[in-house]
C-alpha cells in the first residue's frame, strides 16, 4: 500500500488525503459487514460511485437492506446466496445485479469483495462498478449474434438454443411442444425469374407474416436460404396443424409484389415424444417436409 503521502492532488505535487483519494475513485470502496445475527450494514462507504441511485450512505451505515431491498428481485436471491457462500467459505464474491431506479429503468453494477474473520461477524473489503452501459452494448451483441440479417427472425443458433430449452421443458413438466419446418417451394425459381433482390424481399415478407400470424410465445427462425422453423411450446400436433395450414394459405395468397400464386410453402410438422434428442425431431419434422415436397408442394404433412 503507498504512503498516503506518495498521493498527490491536481495542483502540482500539492498531497491528498486517503479518504479525498478514494471519494475520486469512479466507482465505490467499501467495507460491508454482517454480524452473527445475520444483519448487515456497510461500516465503510466512499467513491463518486456513491452517487449512484440506490445508494444513501448515511442509511446504509445502518442497515444494508436500504440497497438489498433495491436489488432487482430476479437477482437478489443469487447475491444472497453469494453473501452466504462467502460467508460459510471465506471465499470471494464476484457477481453483479440490477438496482431498480423506476418501475422501468434500472442501473447495473458489479461487485467484487474480499471477506475477512472479524470478531463481530464477517467484514468484506469490496468494490462496485456501475456498468450500466456494458450491459446494453453485450445485449445489443447478443441480439446482433442471435439474429438473421435478411429477415430480422432468429437465426439457426438462437433456433437450437430455444429448441434445446423448450425440449427440456418439455421433459420436465410432459408439456406438448411441435416443431415446424418450413421450405419455400420452387424459390430457385423466383430468383431466376425475379432476381436475387427481389428473392430476398420475399424472403422478407414471408418472415413478416409468420410473425404477424403466429403467438408471441412461438419461436419463428431461419434455418439458412429458403428454409425455416417455428418452435410451438405448448402445442399438440392437433393444435398445431391447423396453425400451419393457416400460414400455408396466408403465404398463397399473400401479394408478393409478383403475380400471385407465385410463392407457396410446404411445411413438415412433428410433435415431440418424451426423452427423444433434438436431432429426431428435427429429422421426423424434416421427413414430413419432403414428404410434403413429394406430394405436390404446397401443403402440410405431419407425423
Ligand atoms: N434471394 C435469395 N435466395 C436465396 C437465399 N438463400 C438461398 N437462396 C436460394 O434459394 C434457392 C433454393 O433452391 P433449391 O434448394 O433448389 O430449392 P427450391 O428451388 O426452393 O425447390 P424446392 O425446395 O424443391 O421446392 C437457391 O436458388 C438459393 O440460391 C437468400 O438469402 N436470398
Amino acid at each position: 500500500m503507498p504512503d498516503e503521502n506518495a498521493m498527490t492532488g491536481g495542483e502540482l505535487n500539492e498531497p491528498i488525503s486517503m479518504r479525498d483519494f478514494t471519494e475520486r475513485l469512479p466507482g465505490v470502496v467499501f467495507q460491508f459487514h454482517r454480524d452473527h445475527h445475520g444483519h448487515m450494514h456497510f461500516p465503510y462507504l466512499a467513491g463518486s460511485g456513491t452517487g449512484l441511485p440506490g445508494i444513501d450512505r448515511d442509511a446504509l451505515s445502518q442497515d444494508a437492506r436500504h440497497m438489498l431491498d433495491r436489488l432487482d428481485e430476479e437477482d437478489y436471491p443469487r447475491v444472497m446466496a453469494a453473501i452466504e457462500r462467502s460467508a460459510r467459505w471465506r471465499i470471494p464474491i464476484a457477481t453483479k445485479f440490477r438496482i431498480r431506479l423506476s418501475s422501468q429503468r434500472c442501473c447495473w453494477v458489479a461487485l467484487r469483495a474480499q471477506p475477512e474473520d472479524a470478531t463481530t461477524g464477517v467484514l468484506w473489503y469490496g468494490l462496485m462498478i456501475d456498468i450500466t452501459e456494458q450491459m446494453a452494448e453485450e445485449a445489443r451483441l447478443r441480439r446482433l449474434s442471435d439474429t438473421d440479417d435478411l429477415t430480422g427472425l432468429a437465426n439457426r443458433r438462437r433456433l437450437m438454443t430455444r429448441l434445446d430449452e423448450e425440449i427440456a421443458r418439455s421433459n420436465r413438466h410432459g408439456s406438448p411442444l411441435s416443431l415446424m419446418l418450413i421450405d419455400l417451394d420452387h424459390f430457385k425459381r423466383i430468383n431466376d425469374t425475379w432476381g436475387h433482390l427481389q428473392g430476398d424481399q420475399v424472403l422478407a415478407e414471408f418472415a413478416t407474416i409468420c410473425q404477424q400470424l403466429l403467438r408471441e410465445e412461438d419461436v419463428v427462425g431461419r434455418l439458412g436460404g429458403e428454409e425455416f422453423a417455428v418452435i410451438l411450446p405448448l402445442t399438440p400436433l392437433v393444435a398445431s396443424r391447423p396453425l400451419a395450414e393457416r400460414l400455408r394459405r396466408a403465404i398463397a395468397e399473400h401479394n408478393f409484389g409478383i403475380d400471385a400464386g407465385q410463392v407457396t410453402a410446404s411445411i413438415g410438422l412433428a410433435e415431440y415424444r418424451l426423452g427423444e434428442p433434438r436431432d429426431t425431431l428435427i429429422d421426423r419434422a424434416d421427413r414430413s417436409l419432403y414428404a410434403a415436397k413429394h406430394q405436390g408442394r404446397n401443403r402440410v404433412v405431419s407425423r
